[in-house]
């Protein structure tokens, strides 16, 4: 994104290298990894940043990894101090306070490919569901869709986004725990989305019972290629169909974030 370019000759080279190139854009706010180091240059960072991006109202440093259950960072607010914000996504508005849910603009164009797969009349089942990123587009193209999330806060924006996005009627949201959907909720969808906090789940599995026949699973999962190929055979032997693997996006050394889009008998 060049801004270590922007900085150079007002950072000293061997403190520049430290900083990361790449910044995250969510609404009106930018949220950069500002290694200790070069806290000394918050201010020219902060003007190097707003000359990028002069609608940025809130620059937050991202003082820790994503942790939690709630999949939440630690920020220290550089510039402004607002952490609630609209972010816009081919056409849809999510409202969110960045510091109490998880959301991430960097799977944008993987959201939009897997609403774009939506017929009207499926029903989509999706667990951890945030505020709604998923849900939302795929209730836009038809679908009844049931969401679930723990984190309250996440729970609430995702219900104002469903309002502001129209597709209330179509979007049933509740607040509990995925894991035990399958004992739960006795019903098939004939679609599943899975984005799964880092972690959690090493195979889609557990959801896979709640698939109808001919059904499609679009799983978002972490691992190394390793663990995925293990994954992909499990599924194959089981009778499934990996239609689909896509690597995107490094997030930890060797360890990738992927999407398999697994097709049921
Ligand atoms: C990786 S985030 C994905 C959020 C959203 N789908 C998105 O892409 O922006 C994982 C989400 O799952 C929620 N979560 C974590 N454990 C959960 C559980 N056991 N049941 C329901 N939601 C859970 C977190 O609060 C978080 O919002």
């Amino acid at each position: 994104m060049g801004l270590r370019r922007d900085l150079t000759g007002i950072i000293p080279d061997d403190l520049l290298i430290l900083l990361p190139d790449g910044y995250e854009i969510i609404g009106t706010i930018a949220i950069i990894s500002i290694p200790p180091e070069l806290t000394l240059f918050n201010e020219q960072i902060v003007t190097a940043l707003r000359a990028r991006r002069p609608s940025i109202q809130t620059i937050l440093n991202k003082t820790g990894d994503v942790n939690g259950l709630f999949r939440t960072s630690q920020y220290t607010p550089i510039f402004g101090e607002n952490t609630i914000t609209e972010h816009r996504e081919y056409g849809f508005r999510y409202r969110l306070d960045v510091s109490k849910v998880y959301f991430s603009s960097k799977m944008g164009s993987e959201r939009k490919r897997i609403a774009d797969l939506i017929k009207s009349g499926e029903t989509v089942f999706i667990p951890f569901a945030g505020v709604g990123p998923y849900a939302i587009p795929v209730a836009a193209r038809g679908a009844e869709v049931l969401a679930i999330e723990i984190n309250k806060s996440a729970c609430s924006w995702m219900t104002i986004n469903a309002l502001e996005n129209g597709v209330s009627s179509r979007l049933h949201i509740i607040r509990g725990d995925a894991m035990q959907a399958n004992q739960t909720l006795r019903r098939k969808f004939s679609r599943i989305i899975i984005p799964t906090p880092y972690g959690l789940l090493n195979g889609p599995d557990i959801f896979l019972s709640m698939l109808s026949e001919g059904g499609t699973v679009h799983w978002i999962s972490f691992s190394n290629s390793m663990q995925m190929k293990e994954i992909i055979d499990r599924l194959t032997e089981r009778g499934y169909q990996v239609l689909r693997c896509h690597q995107c996006g490094n997030v930890a050394p060797s360890v990738y974030r992927w999407i398999l889009d697994i097709k049921a008998k």
